[in-house]
């Protein structure tokens, strides 16, 4: 078993806003006696019942509202206490009398995250899948829904511990290296060990080298709008937004801060970052303009490197797709530098279906899953926990000391603890959950 919670925490698990229900979610020691406090007594476990929810229910003083209740028992809940739900009518002021009187109760509102926290602490889930609870509900594309769902499912973790295990085992052939290093321990134990680090470290540069696919699902895909002025680089982004999101006039120089704007490619979540025209100029806001459009485009996934037939481009960022603007002016090369060109007109619409087709496929090329189904990494934090245990595990082979080599086992095997959570993760556990919203 794990801990116990001394509070009894509550927070509305539905949007604000607008609609028809609000679930208020409550979980802790105190579950049972603020349950009968509001609603009189405790229904069977998770069977929705029609309760009149009170101020006090023992002398029937102000009545709230009346409620869909559902009670959850420990250890088998989602956050492994007692806990209940209250599905409430979704006005202001009933969330806020009856929010009231869970306090009024002996109940304080939840930290952002801190349901999920409890279910981790109380070891209903590690904190690979936690995340991924995380983001299943900031998911808004098809993508980004599968690849967290999988993650919440335990396939990340699942690779992580399998990688724990072996590394497990590793370390106890190590061990008896060390204890016994004159008995007749067999040549093959050393021999195995070795090999054993060797695949494992090629099993995590596999997984690193994955690249970035994952995070990229999760954060999205980011293009670069790139080019002289005038190229036509934000009527691009405001046909790709569906919408005026950018001003776009003949002056050349219009835009200078980077405009972005969120969409969905492929099912794929998609951020475009219009940017200002790159040119020599005096003017200081303008400057810092193209400062910021070099910027963008070293952080791009992908640029999209506009121009104009009378002004072609003297070079090509790396991994640019060439997009020629404006051929109803006049032709643009079907070739720039050896590379193709896509010719379009923002004006006419011309080429833009083959245009919409070509983004579609370079964005399933940047997300593409490996052959091999093997989960993805997802976090800046996975990656530098991953990155910790190979480089330890490197450093190991290098030892000529059994001791030494343990060590760095040691050090390799924590880094993968502290990945799902199982070891010293204290100090970790503020930032992973600070990023959920309330009520999860
Ligand atoms: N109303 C509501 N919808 C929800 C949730 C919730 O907590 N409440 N969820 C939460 O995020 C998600 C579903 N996850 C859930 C996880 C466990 C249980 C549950 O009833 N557990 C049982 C034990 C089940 C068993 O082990 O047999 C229990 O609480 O007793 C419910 C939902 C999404 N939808
Ligand atoms: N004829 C024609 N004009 C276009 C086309 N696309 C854009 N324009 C015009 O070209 C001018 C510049 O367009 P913008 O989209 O503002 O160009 P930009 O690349 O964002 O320019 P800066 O922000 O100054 O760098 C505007 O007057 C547009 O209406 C096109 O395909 N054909
Ligand atoms: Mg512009």
């Amino acid at each position: 078993m794990g801990y116990q919670s001394e509070e009894t925490i509550f927070a509305l698990s539905t949007g604000l806003g607008r609609a028809a229900i609000a679930v208020m979610r409550v979980s802790g020691p105190q579950s049972a006696s603020l349950l009968t406090r509001l609603c009189g007594k405790v229904p069977l476990p998770r069977k929705a019942v029609l309760r009149r929810v009170w101020q006090d229910a023992s002398v029937k003083d102000n009545l709230l509202d009346e409620a869909l209740v559902l009670w959850f028992p420990g250890p088998n809940s989602y956050t492994g206490e007692d806990g209940f739900e209250l599905h409430l009518h979704a006005g202001p002021a009933v969330i806020k009398a009856v929010a009231e009187a869970l306090v009024a109760g002996g109940a304080r509102p939840a930290e952002p995250g801190e349901f999920t926290r409890r279910a981790f602490t109380n070891g209903r889930m590690d904190l690979v899948e936690a995340e991924g609870i995380a983001d299943l509900v900031d998911a808004e594309t098809e993508s980004q829904r599968k690849l967290a769902l999988a993650q919440t499912d335990g396939a990340l973790s699942r690779l992580y511990e399998n990688w724990a295990e072996r590394l497990k085992r590793v370390l106890a052939h190590q061990e008896a290296l060390i204890d016994f290093p004159d008995e007749d321990l067999p040549e093959e134990v050393e021999q195995g060990l070795l090999n054993e680090i060797h695949a494992l470290i090629g099993a995590m540069q596999e997984h690193l080298q994955d690249g970035k696919r994952g995070e990229r699902i999760r954060r999205g895909v980011v293009f670069a709008i790139a080019g002289p002025p005038n190229a036509g680089k934000s009527s691009l982004l405001n046909w790709l937004a569906d919408r005026d999101a950018a001003i776009v006039s003949p002056v050349a120089g219009t835009t200078r801060d980077a405009i972005e704007v969120n969409g969905s490619l492929a099912g794929v979540r998609v951020t475009f970052v219009d940017t200002a025209g790159m040119r020599e100029t005096q003017d200081e806001i303008e400057a810092e303009g193209v400062k910021r459009a070099l910027f963008h485009v070293k952080q791009a996934d992908c640029v999209l490197q506009m121009f104009t037939g009378d002004m072609l481009p003297e070079n090509v960022f790396p991994g640019a797709l060439l997009i020629g603007n404006k051929t109803d002016l006049g032709p643009v090369p079907a070739k720039v530098l050896g590379m193709s060109v896509i010719p379009v007109s923002l004006q006419t619409g011309e080429g833009l279906n083959a245009l919409r087709t070509i983004l579609e496929q370079k964005v399933e090329a940047l997300t593409a899953q490996s052959a091999s189904g093997a989960p993805l990494l997802t976090r800046a934090r996975h990656e530098a926990g991953v990155k910790e245990a190979c480089l330890c595990l490197q450093q190991a082979l290098e030892q000529e000391w059994p001791e030494m080599r343990g060590e760095e086992l040691r050090l390799a095997m924590r880094a993968l603890g502290r990945l799902t959570g199982h070891v010293g993760v204290e100090d970790l556990l503020d930032a992973v959950f600070g990023q959920f919203c309330i009520g999860k």
